[in-house]
């Protein structure tokens, strides 16, 4: 049956709030149990339709109670409201740039929330000392092992589903990568649901430790991931030259070459099943470029290291999540890249993602045009005419909640990607600008459409303020949060997923 075509989305599905993923909140509405009951198999067990929204809405729920970064909209906007009026006086003050002003904005909060970590985990390692319990439950458990399942997802047979093992990749030591790390993981709470194993150098850590005044914390030196703590930061040192200088701020080829001794030997741990998720720290792209690391960035690197033909570069936030087509291209070839096949590809593996990575059922997609106004009818130029509009036709008939071509700019200035699930942008700054202008602060980078789950904060190396204890580490956390999350989301899909193949025993009598 034809779908019936229309520009409105929310004649569709109820729009979703400034958060995307309110509609899956538990108790949400009554529509939503109504439905859960419709689809109550008539044994009374519940059907795979309902565990998967369960699965969503634990979660979701348990992302919301964590604090302090994933606090609810509620929330947020009251620590906005409290914080603007400071705000609004220190931009009228200063002639700073942006960046101090948000530092400082955030700066009370987040140092209380890591002193309180900080507290929690000397208390925590004084009660560990003290107690008869094994040193450590996962530690007894057999050697992780990893098999590669049908759709060639690393399925990983050992371990904790509570407690997931995640490998956090240095970057560029001159850049604030160390500092975001170290920060970012004297978060109590974050420390109780994963296992941290940064890949770096314990010799930079321990600088940065000191410059940022956390000498009281130690860190686990593991020679290999076989060895790591669970009740500890772990340090996996991956190169073995260690004499060289640390310049925070300076572009150094020592540090491009370190940078990937340390996402390589990450990665090889991730492709084994070793962990659960990989978090990078920011690189630059220019000086790790050698013999054996010829890409724009890592979302290229991870195609070919996890051998697939195409990823997704996607930006998640509670706020909005954002993909690109073209990605890390010049300008002046994203025309030639965008065409109907590439635009398929992302929008596939932006619907698959948001299903198994995000649990959400039925996504509901905008894709933006590739020219100003969306071309205006052809007069601007016929990309949407020819290649975009007749795709988007196609996906609708299918019974996909595809809608555009939107023209960017009006887009994002009337806050229209607060009723979609995500948006496909035609290239990167087209997508990026808005994406950072929105949620830099809690914005996250991750890589979908891969068998591994990696994720990254949303800013670079920041050599201006590097080494100087202004970084703010939001963006890292919610990196790792969102690591988590989405692993967790992806192992229940799958075996949600599995069960649903599985045939049922027929009782004949
Ligand atoms: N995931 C990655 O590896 C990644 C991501 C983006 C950029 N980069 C690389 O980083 C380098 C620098 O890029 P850029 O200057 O365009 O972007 P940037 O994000 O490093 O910096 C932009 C501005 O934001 C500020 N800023 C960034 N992160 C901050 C934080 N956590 N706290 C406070 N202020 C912060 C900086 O001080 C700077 O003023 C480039 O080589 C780029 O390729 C890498
Ligand atoms: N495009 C990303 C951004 O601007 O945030 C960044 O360059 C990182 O890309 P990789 O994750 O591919 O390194």
């Amino acid at each position: 049956m034809e779908q019936r075509q229309s520009d409105d989305p929310n004649e569709t599905r109820t729009p979703a709030s400034a958060n995307p993923k309110s509609v899956e909140r538990p108790g949400n509405n009554q529509s939503a149990s109504a439905k859960q009951s419709a689809e109550q198999p008539a044994n009374g067990q519940p059907g795979n339709e309902q565990r998967r929204r369960e699965a969503s809405q634990r979660h979701t729920q348990q992302r919301d109670n964590r604090q302090p970064n994933n606090r609810s909209t509620n929330q947020r906007d009251e620590h906005q409201q409290n914080t603007r009026p400071e705000r609004e006086s220190k931009d009228a003050q200063s002639s700073d740039n942006g960046t101090n002003q948000r530092n400082e904005r955030n700066a009370p909060r987040n140092e209380r929330d890591r002193n309180q970590g900080q507290r929690d985990r000397q208390q925590t390692t004084e009660r560990e000392t003290n107690s008869p319990e094994p040193a450590n439950r996962l530690q007894q458990s057999p050697e992780s092992t990893a098999r590669v399942d049908r759709d060639n997802a690393i399925v990983r047979e050992a371990g904790s589903p509570e407690r997931l093992v995640i490998g956090i990749s240095l970057g560029d030591y001159n850049g604030i990568g160390p500092e975001v790390i170290l920060k970012a993981l004297q978060y109590n709470r974050l420390q109780k649901i994963c296992t941290p194993v940064i890949y770096g150098s314990m010799r930079v850590l321990n600088r940065y430790r000191n410059l940022l005044n956390l000498k009281d914390w130690n860190l686990n030196g593991a020679p290999t991931i076989a060895q790591i703590s669970h009740k500890m930061t772990n340090v996996i040192t991956c190169w073995p030259d260690q004499n060289q200088d640390i310049q925070p701020g300076h572009v150094t080829a020592e540090a491009g070459q370190a940078a990937f001794a340390c996402l390589q030997r990450a990665v090889d741990d991730l492709k084994a099943g070793k962990l659960d998720a990989l978090v990078t720290a920011p690189i630059n792209k220019y000086n790790i470029q050698s013999e054996e690391f010829k890409f724009p960035g890592h979302t290229e690197y991870l195609a070919q290291e996890f051998d697939v033909q195409d990823n997704l570069m996607f930006m998640v936030s509670e706020q909005l999540r954002v993909g690109v087509v073209t990605g890390h291209v010049p300008l002046g070839r994203v025309r030639q890249n965008v065409t109907r096949d590439r635009i398929a590809q992302k929008l596939t593996l932006m619907m698959q993602s948001l299903r198994q990575d995000f649990g959400i059922d039925k996504p509901k997609i905008a894709v933006l045009g590739l020219n100003p106004h969306a071309g205006e009818e052809g007069l601007l130029g016929n990309e949407e005419q020819e290649i975009i509009k007749p795709l988007i036709a196609d996906w609708r008939n299918k019974g996909q909640l595809v809608f555009g071509p939107y023209p960017a700019d009006g887009f994002f200035g009337t806050r229209a990607y607060t009723k979609f699930d995500a948006v496909l942008a035609m290239y990167h700054d087209q997508g990026l600008i808005p994406f950072k202008a929105i949620a830099f602060e809690e914005g996250v980078n991750f890589t979908a459409g891969m068998a591994a789950v990696r994720t990254s904060p949303d800013h670079g190396t920041a050599y201006d303020i590097a080494g100087k204890n202004l970084a703010d580490e939001t963006s890292m956390l919610q990196a790792i949060y969102t690591a988590v999350d989405v692993a967790r989301h992806r192992k229940e899909f799958l075996e949600l997923e599995a069960n649903s193949l599985k045939k049922q025993p027929i009782d004949i009598k």
